[in-house]
């Protein structure tokens, strides 16, 4: 199987306690690795370590292809996506799909289409911020319609989504690892859906 991320012996260290050492993994296309563990055990912040926006004590990460090589367009390969659904309350839900889509280099979306994917045609001339949260999570989602990133690194996407919301987010996971994608995810709640290649990480207490 394609590998698409090699990570060797990671140490995070945060506000003087230790998050996670000798942390290793490698992620292959297909496959789901499931970030798990309590509050403020370090979730977020291997996620943001491995793409860059928290500094590592030590460890390196590789990723396939090689980012440096690509370094003018890494995010082809790559989609991050924080634990706060990224929403500019001024803007409509409609205006922040197309500044989303534009922000990842992507200039042709069918905003609509895109709308209407996540259930949200007919509120597309709000201003997001008089949209739910969980309304907001769909605008912020919709990047995962149109990524063509092989590996998608999520923090909570699940969260203030209802039931269908959730379905709907898992029914494009499995489409994604069925088409050779990857994903790497925390969730505070079990993952139902059927994957042959889902993996657990449980961060606990500075140990793996
Ligand atoms: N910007 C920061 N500066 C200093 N310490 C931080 C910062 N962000 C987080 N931390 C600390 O790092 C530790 C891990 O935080 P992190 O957000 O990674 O946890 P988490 O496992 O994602 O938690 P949760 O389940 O609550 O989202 C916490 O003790 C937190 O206080």
């Amino acid at each position: 199987m394609t590998t698409l991320l090699e990570v060797k012996q990671l140490a995070s260290q945060r506000a003087g306690r230790v998050l996670f050492s000798q942390l290793s993994f490698t992620l292959a296309a297909g496959e789901v690795l499931h970030v798990e563990g309590e509050n403020g055990a370090g979730k977020s912040t291997l996620l943001r370590s491995l793409v860059g926006l928290v500094q590592l004590r030590s460890g390196t990460i590789q990723f396939f292809p090689d980012h440096n090589e690509h370094a003018e367009d890494w995010r082809q390969y790559t989609l991050f996506m924080g634990h706060k659904a990224a929403v500019k309350a001024e803007l409509t839900a409609l205006e922040n799909v197309r500044l989303q889509a534009q922000l990842g280099g992507v200039n042709d979306v069918d905003a609509w289409q895109l709308l209407e994917h996540v259930g949200l045609l007919g509120l597309e001339d709000l201003p997001a911020g008089q949209l739910s949260a969980g309304q907001q999570r769909r605008i912020a989602l919709t990047r995962l319609w149109y990524s063509k990133a092989p590996l998608w690194i999520l923090d909570e996407p699940f969260t203030s989504l209802d039931t269908r919301g959730i379905q709907l987010l898992q029914q494009r996971f499995a489409e994604h690892t069925a088409a050779g994608g990857a994903i790497i995810m925390t969730s505070h709640q079990p993952l139902t859906w059927q994957s042959a290649q889902l993996q657990h990480l449980r961060i606990e207490g500075g140990e793996l």
